[in-house]
């Protein structure tokens, strides 16, 4: 199991006629221990799907780093799995076609694939519905499928960029209560970004809030002690209730731009 890390990471992008780069996040630092549930949160536009795609390797880092284990990522790899809002499944495949597809891609053995996609379609709930075809899934079954997806080369890392915003309120607090039981199976480190501070507060151990960009930096990192396993009354709790509103507060803060009250160099 390895250790993610950002160290002090700017993310720039390429300026169109001859202005400036623009910088979406600067000396950005965090880590997610192994098997660790990071959330990253902070006003729109800050960056935070930047970071995700910076470990995903889709993104250069302009300064700092971003490692595995103690290995610079420079690229996509297996050991990292993205989720995103949207399952995006081929519509020609099934439920476990789209899962085994990307084992077939690497080159495992079709039965090898096809079994381990099995194993994952059971895991999150999908047995009954293997056989199926992505037309035939509700918005939160495609869900389970692009988690099962994920899943299914067992990576050290999965990174989930609002995976449960286009879901319906209902169907969103379930899948959170789903996402938690599907972590404790697997044990992959996940970063996970949300505009949903209760979201963020219910599966994390840590909640990271961002500043506004240009040059979004870390204002604030609250660890969350509520003891796992986790069930949907917790948060009606008014320890629960006292946490969320301090992360609010926290992201207030961060938006009216007051100075940085945490230590940048420490993840
Ligand atoms: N490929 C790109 N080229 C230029 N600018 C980009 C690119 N991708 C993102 N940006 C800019 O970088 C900033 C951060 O974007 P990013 O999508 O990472 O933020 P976010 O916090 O995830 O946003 P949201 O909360 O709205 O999903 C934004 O100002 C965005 O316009």
């Amino acid at each position: 199991m390895r250790e993610l890390r950002l160290d002090r990471l700017t993310i720039e992008y390429p300026a169109r006629d001859r202005a400036p780069a623009y910088r979406a996040v600067e000396g950005v630092s965090l880590t997610a221990a192994p098997g660790e549930f990071v959330s990253v949160v902070g006003p729109s536009g800050c960056g935070k799907t930047s970071l995700l795609h910076a470990v995903a390797g889709l993104v250069p880092a302009a300064a700092g780093t971003v490692s595995l284990g103690g290995r610079p990522i420079r690229g996509p790899g297996p050991e990292r799995a993205v989720v995103f809002q949207h399952a995006s499944l081929l519509p020609w495949r099934t439920v476990l076609g789209n899962v085994a597809y990307g084992l077939e891609l690497r080159r495992v053995p079709r039965r090898e694939a096809r079994a381990r996609a099995r194993e994952m379609v059971e895991l999150v709930g999908l047995g009954e519905a293997a056989t199926r075809y992505p037309h035939e899934l509700s918005g939160g079954m495609q869900q389970r499928v692009n988690l099962a997806r994920a899943l299914a080369p067992d990576p050290a890392v999965l990174l989930m960029d609002e995976p449960f915003a286009a879901l319906d309120a209902q169907t969103r607090d379930a899948m959170q209560a789903e996402l938690l039981r599907i972590w404790a199976a697997s044990r992959t480190s996940v970063l996970f970004v949300t505009h949903h501070i209760e979201e963020a507060v219910f599966l994390s151990d840590r909640v990271v809030v961002l500043s506004p960009g240009p040059g979004a930096t870390v204002r604030g990192r609250v660890p969350v002690p509520f003891e796992r396993p986790r069930e949907t009354a917790l948060r009606r709790t008014p320890e629960f209730v006292a946490l969320a509103d301090h992360v609010w507060s926290t992201l207030a803060r961060a938006r009216d731009r007051e100075p940085a009250r945490v230590n940048q160099e420490t993840p």
